[in-house]
């Protein structure tokens, strides 16, 4: 049995074509990133089999679609959560979860009733009804009812896009624990580089019906080339461990594979937390000697690895490695003359700032 997911598919509109070829993992999130209108929903409804294209669908060894047969919708073991997902207004929460539970016989069922409603959050719900529930929680029973269909494959189009601020940040925890706990992959469509860089393990970028980068997340957002321009959002996502908090100049220090760098404190931030960091390629510029008679506190020594145009004329991005960690630094193009900087040389980061990703 292969552990992948293989989606082939080419299908024409008036005005739009979609051709991808993608291969895709087994566990964590694959966000499909991409501007408005760039195939995403497209691809993700050809995959559950709402949009009969020709193509080749393959999921964990099992053919749901081939040249010769497609397996309708409604016989493919998946689950789908939309923007706004329609709970029955008539049942409450634990009658809308037992809906999706009870279709799916006892023998065949991979995730448990009290299970899906602990790692969702939903104790104290249960006996409530969805006209009184917040957007939030509505989407959190919407994605509950989902996993108790026991899916193999879990389908989220932009799940978060309707919800305000406040209750996005509410729901990605959750949406965190789903991926660390949950052994079936997610395919997660997002046009939002908040949410993508919070939770996605690998990324599709797409543009007009094509897929023009994918690979594992930081890897992907670390090469200079990357053919999908993430302009003034150019950088990188660092992994690592809270270190230690300096209470009294309200820092903390971020410690991952070839550094450490000082966070802002947040008041959610303790000793040990694993956090993601993005560090963007606008906020680092480099030195040839480590001066510390200037204002920037995270200083970084690194080795060029590669350097190359950016998208606007007179401007680079250059490629560094920190330890095995790369980082990007977009300089002018008469500043890498300047300091000759060229693959192999040894320089130190000035890093002007560095966001949790929250
Ligand atoms: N059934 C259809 N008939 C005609 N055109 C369609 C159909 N479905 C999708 N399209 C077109 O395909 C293109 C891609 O649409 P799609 O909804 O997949 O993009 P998207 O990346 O998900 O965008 P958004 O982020 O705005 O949801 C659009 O130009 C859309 O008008």
């Amino acid at each position: 049995m292969t552990t992948t997911i293989h989606a082939r598919f080419r299908c024409a509109f008036p005005g739009f074509d979609l051709d991808v070829d993608l291969t895709l993992p087994s566990t964590g999130i694959t966000a499909l990133f991409g501007h408005s209108g760039c195939g995403k929903t497209t691809l993700l409804r050809c995959m559950a089999g709402l949009q009969n294209a020709p193509g080749t669908m393959t999921v964990l060894g099992e053919p749901w679609q081939t040249e010769e047969f497609f397996r309708p919708v409604h016989k493919r073991p998946l689950a789908y959560v939309f923007q706004e997902t329609q709970l029955f207004p008539h049942l409450n929460v634990r009658k809308n979860l037992e809906f999706g539970y009870r279709r799916i016989p006892a023998s065949e069922r991979q995730i448990e009733f009290d299970d899906a409603v602990r790692w969702l959050g939903l104790e104290s719900h249960l006996a409530r009804m969805p006209a009184g529930l917040s957007g939030g929680e509505r989407q959190r029973v919407a994605i509950a009812r989902a996993l108790l269909t026991s899916p193999r494959l879990l389908l989220m189009d932009e799940p978060l896009s309707a919800l305000d601020r406040a209750s996005k940040q509410d729901i990605l925890p959750y949406l965190e624990r789903l991926r660390d706990t949950l052994a079936i992959p997610i395919i997660y469509v997002s046009h939002s580089t908040p949410e993508v860089a919070r939770l996605a393990d690998h990324i599709v970028m797409m543009e007009d019906g094509r897929v023009v980068a994918q690979g594992p997340l930081q890897e992907t957002l670390a090469r200079t080339n990357n053919p999908f321009r993430l302009e003034d959002d150019a950088g990188v996502l660092l992994e690592g461990r809270i270190d230690h908090l300096d209470p009294r100049w309200h820092l903390a220090l971020f410690q991952f594979d070839g550094g450490q760098l000082w966070l802002r404190q947040d008041d959610r931030l303790t000793p040990g937390d694993r956090v993601r960091v993005q560090v963007l390629a606008r906020d680092i510029s480099l030195a040839l000697a480590e001066h510390s008679d200037q204002s920037i506190q995270n200083l970084v020594p690194a080795i060029i690895d590669q350097v190359d145009p950016d998208v606007a004329p007179g401007v680079s991005l250059v490629r560094l490695l920190a330890g095995p960690t790369p980082l990007l630094s977009r300089l002018t193009t008469r500043a890498v003359d300047q300091l000759a900087l060229a693959p192999g040389k040894n320089v130190w980061m000035q890093i002007k700032s560095v966001a949790l990703v929250d």
